[in-house]
């Protein structure tokens, strides 16, 4: 599994995360993704609040929601808003019909529902990230009392179910719903809609991983470009 959080800059996953920032409007409400690309749109909408924008911001995670309180965005809740104008966060894999896998952050419960909230649903991400077709592992956020359950099911489904494990703790990942995460390896998922539907139907997945709904990716370039897929 790759590594999270590198401290290094990204130039390709800035300029995706700068160029989605510049979609956010005045008055608009905006859902803010989670991860390193993502941060890099928080903190440009930051400096934005700086210079007089003024908007309101959903967080779907811990992370994201210390990242908007230290550079200044005026945070509100899906109680408030249940409608928001624009969600951007980033995305472990996309595919040519825009199909995505996300939660390498464990954070894909929240992100889901803010995606589905929202009028636009845009993803950044750099281009290590495209790939023909879905290969990524998938990650189900499971109640940890249907733990056994979830991954006998999976194997049922010729998958390879695999608890994530807490990179600085002893055991289990724990959501910021207090629940565990399987990855689920499933090779090439040749319709991710059909298999989103499966894994839906699991009793004990919380969410999973696989978005169908999304309506642009924005694509960082090493050269520093960005290309935009619809
Ligand atoms: O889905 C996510 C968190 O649950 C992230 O958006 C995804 O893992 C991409 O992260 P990064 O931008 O750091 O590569």
């Amino acid at each position: 599994m790759k590594e999270r959080n590198p401290t290094g800059e990204s130039p390709e996953k800035k300029a995706a995360g700068i160029a989605a920032a510049d979609l956010v409007q005045d008055g608009m409400v905006v859902g803010l993704g989670t991860g390193s690309t993502t941060a890099y749109t928080i903190a440009e909408l930051g400096r934005r609040v700086d210079e007089g924008l003024d908007i309101l911001a959903v967080v779907t995670s811990y992370q994201s929601e210390m990242l908007a309180i230290q550079t200044g965005i005026t945070l509100t809740s899906l109680a408030e808003h249940p409608n928001l104008d624009i969600a951007i966060d980033g995305a472990d894999q996309i595919d040519k019909g825009l199909n995505v896998i996300k939660g390498g952050g464990a954070a894909h419960t929240r992100e889901k529902v803010v995606s589905r909230s929202a009028e636009r649903f845009v993803v950044v991400a750099d281009e290590s990230k495209y790939s023909e077709q879905l290969n990524h592992y998938v990650p189900l956020e499971v109640l940890p009392y249907a733990k056994e359950y979830v991954s006998q099911q999976v194997c049922r489904i010729g998958g390879k179910p695999e608890l994530r494990l807490a990179a600085r703790k002893d055991g289990p990942v724990i959501t910021d719903n207090g629940n565990f995460v399987i990855d689920a390896s499933l090779g090439t998922i040749e319709n991710p809609v059909v298999t989103a539907a499966i894994l839906s139907q699991v009793a004990g997945v919380v969410e999973h991983g696989i978005f169908t709904n999304v309506d642009e990716v924005y694509i960082g370039k090493k050269d520093g470009s960005v290309e935009i897929m619809a």
